[in-house]
């Protein structure tokens, strides 16, 4: 069926988004906020800075028009860093068509309230909105969708009917979607791998090799899951798309923001230095933070992500970083396993 969509940001992702709805025939709007951006893309239908090479569709409109974007679309994709995600949707709630689907696409947990995000549209617009809420997360480089690389993601939601609303929306012959209804294991998922790959990449700038980087991915994942556990999610989604596969993904890709802001940082360069030569944004830096609070009040053992903190936010140099991680007090395995195996299949769709 025929749908209209505003897609809110037009960065990357946001675009790559808007070129493969677009070729599947909908009506998309995509707003910026930056006039000269928009200028750009009306001129030359390429969004040069944010993901150059690919050709946006003339089914793409792009506007600085909030209101316009959202009128009488059937979708709203947010598709802004996440810190900016609450603003722009607070700035979006008195545009939103009654029953349109929410879709967010932003990886991240808020630095000062340490809310996912669903949780913080909830704090905004009420609980009930979840309904209409879903978000869409797994190993998905704007790069690669933009020249049509065949992808594999998650839509998760509380309710059955609007992940698979989304599902279909977004299949095509080159992106399949599965649904999932543990919104915040896959909201924690798609966060938490961004501070792994940012160790991963600090690992590479080294020069340390790939068993450095396996070691970082599993027990990365292993801290991931045990931080996610805590907070309600199934463990088993970490193993899917949105947790090992989006760590498979960001760890080792070169086009991953977080890896390549890892990587300077490890070949002797500033965090600012880093995050200037990147350019586009890197969340595993407030996603660092918000972790390190949230593995505290949790009472959570993450390793990991401490001595990435340490690196970013106390100078900590990064090889004594590796070094601390090495020498930490032996320990088993299996254990959280076994703690974890009897939450298996515990969270399930609300219909
Ligand atoms: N780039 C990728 O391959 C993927 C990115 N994501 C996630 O999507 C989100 C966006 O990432 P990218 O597109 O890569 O970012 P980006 O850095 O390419 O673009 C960010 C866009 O957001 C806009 N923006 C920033 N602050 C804003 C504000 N306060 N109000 C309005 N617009 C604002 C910028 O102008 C820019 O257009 C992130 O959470 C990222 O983790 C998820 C999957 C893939
Ligand atoms: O989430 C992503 C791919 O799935 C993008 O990761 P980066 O933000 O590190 O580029």
């Amino acid at each position: 069926m025929f749908r209209k969509i505003g897609i809110l940001g037009a960065g990357s992702w946001a675009t790559a988004i808007a070129v493969l709805l677009a070729h599947k025939g909908f009506s998309v709007r995509m707003w910026s906020i930056l006039p000269d951006q928009v200028d750009e893309i009306k001129q030359t239908r390429e969004n040069s800075s944010f993901l150059p090479g690919v050709t946006i569709p003339p089914g793409v409109e792009v506007l600085v028009d909030m209101e316009r974007t959202l009128e009488d679309v059937d979708v709203v994709i947010y598709g802004v860093p996440s810190h900016a995600f609450r603003q722009v949707f607070r700035q979006s709630m008195p545009y939103l068509p009654g029953s349109a689907v929410l879709v967010n696409v932003a990886k991240g947990i808020e630095e000062d309230s340490l809310c996912r995000l669903s949780q913080a549209l909830a704090q905004e617009a009420g609980q009930d909105m979840l309904e209409r809420f879903v978000v869409l997360s797994g190993p998905s480089h704007a790069e690669e969708v933009g020249r049509l690389v065949p992808t594999a993601v998650v839509a998760s939601s509380y309710c059955l009917s609007s992940a698979e609303y989304v599902q279909d929306l977004f299949m095509c012959q080159y992106f399949r979607v599965y649904t999932n209804p543990d919104v915040t294991g896959i909201e924690l998922g798609g966060a938490l791998k961004n501070i792994i790959a940012l160790g991963t990449g600090v690992a590479d700038g080294l020069g340390y090799g790939d068993n450095t980087k396996a070691a970082l991915m599993t027990r990365g994942l292993a801290e991931i899951s045990r931080l996610g556990f805590s907070m309600g999610a199934n463990p088993l989604t970490f193993a899917g798309l949105a947790g090992v596969g989006d760590l498979i993904v960001t760890c080792t890709s070169m086009h991953s923001r977080n890896r390549r802001a890892g990587i300077a940082i490890g070949k002797g360069k500033s965090i600012d230095e880093a995050l200037a030569e990147v350019k586009m944004v890197v969340e595993g830096v407030r996603t660092t933070r918000a972790a390190y609070s949230l593995a505290r009040r949790y009472g959570v053992e993450m390793p990991i992500t401490e001595q990435i903190y340490r690196v970013l936010e106390e100078g900590l140099s990064p090889d004594i970083a590796v070094n601390n991680l090495m020498t930490r007090s032996k320990t088993h395995e299996m254990e959280e396993v076994a703690r974890v195996a009897g939450a298996m299949g515990k969270i399930r769709f609300s219909e």
